[in-house]
């Protein structure tokens, strides 16, 4: 199967939402767990439990296991193991980006068939050029998986390099938006290569209209955007929009049937 027909059946089953398992120290504290590996293996796999075979897509945060060094990436591994086997896809957000023969060490990390750290799809940066992503997204092509590339972030910060015209007047967040839509054109159900675009940006001044790929939009719930955000964002049937949520759904542990109410909660308000 192709990566955009593995979402559409996972949606299908589920809906759009992802959740993310993002192990902030705070969160640890608040469920009684220590802030050690331990602490970190006993808050991801309970949240394994909560959201695998419940929702479309499962979004690890690597930086929050790798805080811990190679016991903290085994407990990655662990997760992306178990939400596979469960039926749920995985997205490593991991946020990786570099040139010819060391981006194509990450594709083969977080991509290739076999490798431990490969889930569904990892998110990447394109800021290095999106031609750089290349080994990425034919590694992709060939597994049956896909890539989010980083367009319009959640964060403030963002907008400093995103919306920055380029000397053809299209913006920088435009340029990766028709890198991809070009890159996806004719697939069917939609492309690999999906967008992050965040709930939280504002204003829209860019033209998602001839991309035909998986938009995740980070940035829902914690950080303040909304449902009502989104609609006005992607139109009110939000196609192939995933909206993610952590903290939000997090914050409701470590009680795994609370858990669980809060995902219904919030796939009921999309
Ligand atoms: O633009 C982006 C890209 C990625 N993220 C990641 O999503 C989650 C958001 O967590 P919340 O607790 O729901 O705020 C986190 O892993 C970020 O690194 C993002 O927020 N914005």
């Amino acid at each position: 199967m192709t990566f955009g027909e593995k979402l559409a059946k996972a949606v299908a089953a589920h809906g759009p939402l992802c959740v993310g398992i993002d192990p902030h120290p705070s969160l640890l504290d608040a469920w009684g767990l220590s802030r050690t590996a331990e602490g970190l293996e006993r808050f991801a796999l309970t949240a394994v439990e909560a959201f695998g075979g419940k929702v479309s897509v499962v979004k690890p945060q690597a930086a929050f296991f790798e805080t811990y060094g190679s016991r903290g990436v085994a407990v990655l591994e662990r997760v992306i193991a178990e939400l596979r086997d469960s039926g749920t896809l995985v997205l490593v957000d991991a946020k990786r980006g570099d040139i010819g023969s060391t981006m194509a060490a990450y594709a083969q990390a977080y991509l290739g068939d076999g490798s431990p750290l490969a889930g569904d799809a990892v998110t990447l940066s394109p800021f290095l050029g999106f031609g750089s992503l290349q080994p990425a997204l034919d590694t992709a092509r060939e597994t049956g998986r896909g890539v989010f590339v980083l367009a319009l972030t959640s964060n403030p910060e963002g907008a400093q390099v995103q919306r920055v015209v380029a000397p053809d007047g299209r913006t920088v967040a435009q340029t990766i938006i028709d890198f991809a839509a070009a890159r996806n054109s004719g697939i069917s159900p939609c492309g690999d290569v999906g967008l992050v675009v965040g709930a939280t940006i504002g204003e829209t001044d860019v033209d998602l209209s001839r991309f035909n790929g998986p938009i995740l939009a980070p940035g829902f719930g914690a950080q303040g955007g909304s449902v009502a955000d989104l609609k006005r964002l992607f139109g009110p049937d939000m196609r192939n929009v995933f909206p993610t949520s952590s903290r939000d759904v997090l914050k409701h542990g470590p009680d795994v049937s609370s858990l669980v109410s809060a995902v219904r909660r919030v796939q009921q308000s999309l």
